[in-house]
């Protein structure tokens, strides 16, 4: 395709995505793939080249949509404009076959104007979300609101339970893959492009999986131990499970389980290729009646409850920053209601002495500090474990948090370089 073909292409996709999105319909990388599976004179390039384009307009949308009053031409005019001048822009608006219309005068005059009175569209966000965004990052809110919107990294787990990562290391070499180890996970590598790894051998032999070095950090922070009893209650497609299981060497046992038959169909595969052989998944289905009388049996039995509840997800903006735009003040209500429900759910299942440990990918403190405070008013035998008290390897840096709550751990793109990211770890009276 060339170049004025595909900022076409891009334009309709979005056309798309705008109207998905106030539909709440379907997420861009499916429309994307939707969009080039009737295209097949569309190569690689070309759709690596549009998708990247329509996720940029959709990381500035708030900015873009504002000053261009939700019009999708003017929105993605606006956003080339950053990097194109008007004669480069003048030849991709040509009006030739496959590219877009030639541009009006008053689109000319609109980019020259709003480049006159360009605010910090960096920090584009949703004004709603304003107070608690600010909450959380204080004096480093513009900082950090611009690191939110830039791409995250790719980052890999090094399976420990193989212990093969000098092998993993020689292979990303022998690539030409740059990467560097991650500085809170020992077991982190990141690298700043995006390989395809699923043909890669030391990907089908089990020794990585992608992970995002705040996920495995966090899973460290549940100090589990060879022999413990395990339960991930929230086990999705089971990427906390497996690191769990790198811990543990194929003693004691993983219980895992899901209400998403979708989303834990693929941890069966996962964790064949990790030869993780301590691991049950079970689907939780509410429906039914059937997620109690599955569950009773653990009840007061686990050494370890992984509690990594749905939420916001707004501590993965970079990486999935349609979902900024896709919440609404409802979505968040809900998202709270659920953590508190599996909050007082997953704590019938720790033994006395034993840890939950509550995870979310989130930013807020609605969904952190508020949940794990009104939690520990409620149950009289859980008390906070500070993070600072879990061995986090010989030489590591001294980790600081975000959070109002000393014992518990907030990250951040900007302070740390990861996700945004919370953990409380939570202990019950022996
Ligand atoms: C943040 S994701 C978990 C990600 C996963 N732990 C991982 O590391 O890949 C939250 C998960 O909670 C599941 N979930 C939502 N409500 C649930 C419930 N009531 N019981 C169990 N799982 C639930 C969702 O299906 C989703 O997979």
């Amino acid at each position: 395709m060339i170049e004025p073909a595909r900022i076409q292409a891009a334009l309709d996709i979005l056309e798309q995505v705008a109207d998905s999105l106030s539909a709440d319909g379907a997420s861009a990388d499916v429309l994307i793939r939707k969009y080039f599976r009737t295209r097949r004179y569309a190569g690689s390039r070309d759709r690596r080249a549009v998708t990247a384009l329509v996720y940029q307009v959709i990381r500035n949308w708030g900015y873009l949509c504002e000053q261009a009053a939700g019009d999708m031409r003017r929105m993605l005019l606006l956003n080339l404009s950053e990097t194109q001048d008007s004669e480069s822009l003048e030849a991709l608006f040509n009006g030739a076959d496959h590219a877009p219309d030639v541009l009006s005068d008053e689109e000319r005059a609109f980019v020259l104007e709003a480049h006159e009175k360009l605010p910090h569209h960096d920090l584009n966000y949703p004004l709603w979300l304003e107070d608690r965004l600010k909450m959380r990052f204080g004096d480093n809110f513009s900082d950090e609101l611009a690191r939110l919107n830039g791409r995250a990294p790719f980052e890999l787990r090094v399976n420990a339970g193989k212990g093969e990562g000098d092998k993993v290391e020689a292979f990303l070499k022998s690539e030409g893959l740059a990467f560097e180890k991650g500085k809170w996970a020992d077991t982190a590598l990141i690298l700043d492009e995006n390989p395809r790894i699923d043909a890669w051998e030391i990907y089908q032999d089990g020794l990585i999986e992608v992970q995002d070095e705040a996920a495995q950090l966090a899973v460290r922070l549940a100090d589990i131990k060879p022999g413990q009893q395990v339960m991930d209650l929230c086990a999705g497609a089971g990427g906390k499970t497996l690191a769990a299981a790198a811990l543990m060497d194929n003693k004691g046992q993983i219980y895992a389980f899901d209400n998403n038959k979708y989303r834990l169909k693929d941890l069966k595969p996962r964790a064949k290729r990790a030869d993780a052989r301590i691991l049950q998944a079970h689907l939780i289905d509410t429906a039914g009646g059937k997620r109690k009388s599955i569950l009773a049996e653990h009840e007061a039995r686990m050494d370890r409850v992984m509690l990594d509840v749905p939420c916001s997800g707004s501590g993965v903006w970079r990486r999935n920053p349609e979902s900024k735009w896709r919440l609404t003040e409802e979505k968040l209500t809900q998202y709270c209601r659920i953590q508190k429900n599996l909050l007082t759910e997953g704590w019938g299942f720790v033994k006395p002495g034993g840890r939950m440990i509550y995870m979310t990918c989130s930013l807020f403190v609605d969904e952190n500090e508020h949940q794990i405070e009104t939690f520990l008013a409620e149950q009289k035998d859980a008390k906070l474990v500070s993070y600072r008290s879990i061995d986090q390897g010989e030489g590591a840096p001294e980790l600081k948090s975000l959070s109002t709550l000393p014992e518990c751990l907030a990250l951040s793109p900007y302070s740390h370089g990861t996700d945004g990211f919370f953990v409380a770890i939570l202990e019950k009276s022996a």
